[in-house]
């Protein structure tokens, strides 16, 4: 890898300010062309029992420090990651498969988490009430959960996992990460920087490996207050389950099934431009990314013509290629699960106006597709794809778009393109999901709320509601007076 700081490919897990190294190794493979880019130590219970002591033990310290000392430190970590961004990009193309200059783009919003829970880390503010007797007073402090065990996925493998470390960190907490076994490489990175910036042994640790086996210690240990987690509904169901035992707090970033809506008054072009970004980012592997297009009916021809011929524009190849748009997906599994997506949807009669199959560049790529004359008895209006499919359905009116779209256990994010005041006030308030992109197809910033309702998950990421999963109130009932 041509990276300029070699020491930032790290191998071991990372426990209490040392690394450290395992016989039991693992192969972390280039999606673009799989090959193995290096083997890494795996973890396993009794390195994540190491994690969770260190961890344990750094709290004590670190809730101590001033609230401007903690942020001082989170601050410096983002500037770390920009002084070197180049290099972390170049880390998350080669594991992930991103195009380098969307891993750029990640590189960026990842630091921007540092840069805002640095300054919110300063704001987490009490509160004084009004007593109901005479002789007290009432006051509300906010404290530091204690240890948190935060688990990533492999489709933003830095984002994710600051997004969470810079509200904890900020707020007292001290972390155990367990990132994505498809993408350690990011993560390790990370802890590299987190000790140049100056963060305290102990406070940020990091172990990769067979993800049963962490996940089991951090769940079962109760030192361990909060997991914070970011992947697919099924392992958030897990959890949940799981931590009932030791009634831990949670936050739930999980699937979503997004809509997009286009309705006859429209921009046509705008919802063109907006459907290519929250579609095709990421080779469609974003959470937020959109499942399912509904246009009425009068401005579907329009609509899914320019879409396709955006869509023919888009240049798939390896992540490092000039001009590449669409890298390869993750593994073989999710180009399979592509793939039968499509499949299903043609035997059941949609119609394919660009892509349709896999790409001849073979191994996980696939054709950016536009598939028409979609209907609900497919299986890609039901589950999340994951790749870069727009499937495009039909509906007539207000009301019925409205019942297709919440008709689903998710609940991330929705979209929609209208002009019509009144119908934009009654769809954004009628959409059951936790973010509405209206009039925008990229929804995502570190200075908004992000996360789902239903099944989509708990708690909210980003923005002053960031911080609060990461704080327990108490309240002081000050007699004596
Ligand atoms: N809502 C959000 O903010 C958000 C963001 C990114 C991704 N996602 C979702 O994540 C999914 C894709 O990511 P993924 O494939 O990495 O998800 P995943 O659920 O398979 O894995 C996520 C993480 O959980 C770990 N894991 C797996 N089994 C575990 C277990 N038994 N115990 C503990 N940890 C376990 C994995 O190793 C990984 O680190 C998609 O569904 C996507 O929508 C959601
Ligand atoms: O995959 C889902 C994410 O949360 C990525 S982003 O925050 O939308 O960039």
């Amino acid at each position: 890898m041509n990276i300029k700081q070699s020491e930032l490919l790290q191998t071991g897990f990372y426990i209490n300010g040392k690394w450290q190294q395992s016989n039991i190794r693992y192969a972390v493979t280039n999606p673009a062309n799989g090959e193995t880019i290096t083997e890494i130590a795996s973890a396993g219970e009794s390195e994540t029992l190491a994690a969770i002591e260190a961890a344990k033990a750094a709290f004590k310290q670190w809730r101590k420090k001033t609230a401007k000392e903690r942020s001082l430190a989170v601050r410096r970590w983002g500037e770390l990651i920009m002084e070197h961004q180049q290099d972390l990009a170049t880390i998350m193309t080669t594991e992930q498969g991103k195009p380098y200059a969307e891993a750029l783009g990640e590189v960026s919003y990842a630091a921007s988490f540092f840069e805002w829970f640095a300054e919110e880390g300063k704001r987490i503010y009490g509160d004084v009430i009004p007593s109901h007797r005479a002789d007290s007073r009432i006051v509300v402090t906010k404290e530091p959960i204690g240890v948190v065990g935060a688990i990533t996925p492999w489709n933003f493998p830095l984002a994710m996992v600051t997004r969470k470390a810079g509200p904890a960190l900020a707020a007292g907490c001290t972390m155990v990460l367990k990132p994505s076994e498809e993408t350690p490489l990011s993560a390790m990175a990370l802890a590299v920087l987190a000790e140049k910036a100056g963060i305290p042994a102990g406070v940020f640790n990091v172990v990769s490996g067979d993800a049963t086996a962490i996940g089991g210690a951090l769940m079962e240990s109760k030192a361990v207050r909060k997991i914070s987690f970011t992947g697919s509904t099924r392992v958030g169901k897990l959890l949940m389950r799981q931590a009932a035992d030791s009634v831990k707090k949670l936050s739930l970033e999980l699937g979503g099934n997004a809509p997009f809506i286009v309705f006859d008054d429209a921009d046509i072009d705008a919802a063109v431009e907006g459907a290519m970004a929250s579609k095709f980012r990421n080779t469609g592997q974003t959470c937020v990314c959109v499942n399912r297009f509904y246009i009425q009916d009068s401005v579907y021809d329009a609509f899914t013509s320019k879409l396709a011929e955006a869509v023919n524009k888009l240049k798939v190849a390896s992540g490092f290629e000039d001009g590449a748009t669409q890298g390869p997906l993750i593994n073989a599994m999710a180009a399979d699960k592509v793939e039968s997506h499509v499949t299903d949807a043609v035997a059941k009669g949609a119609v394919v106006l660009t892509g349709g199959k896999r790409s001849k560049l073979g191994g996980n790529f696939f054709e950016p597709t536009v598939l028409a004359n979609t209907d609900h008895e497919m299986l890609i209006a039901n589950e999340e794809t994951f790749g870069p499919v727009a499937a495009c359905y039909r509906f007539s009116s207000e009301e019925e778009v409205l019942e297709m779209a919440n008709n689903t256990e998710s609940g991330l994010a929705a979209y929609f393109y209208a002009r019509d005041i009144g119908r934009v006030w009654r769809v954004a308030e009628g959409l059951e999901s936790g973010i509405v992109g209206i009039n925008q197809g990229i929804i995502s910033t570190e200075v908004a709320p992000f996360g789902g309702v239903k099944e989509s998950g708990l708690g909210r990421e980003g923005s002053k509601y960031g911080i609060e999963d990461y704080v327990e109130v108490k309240y002081m009932l000050m007699g004596g007076i």
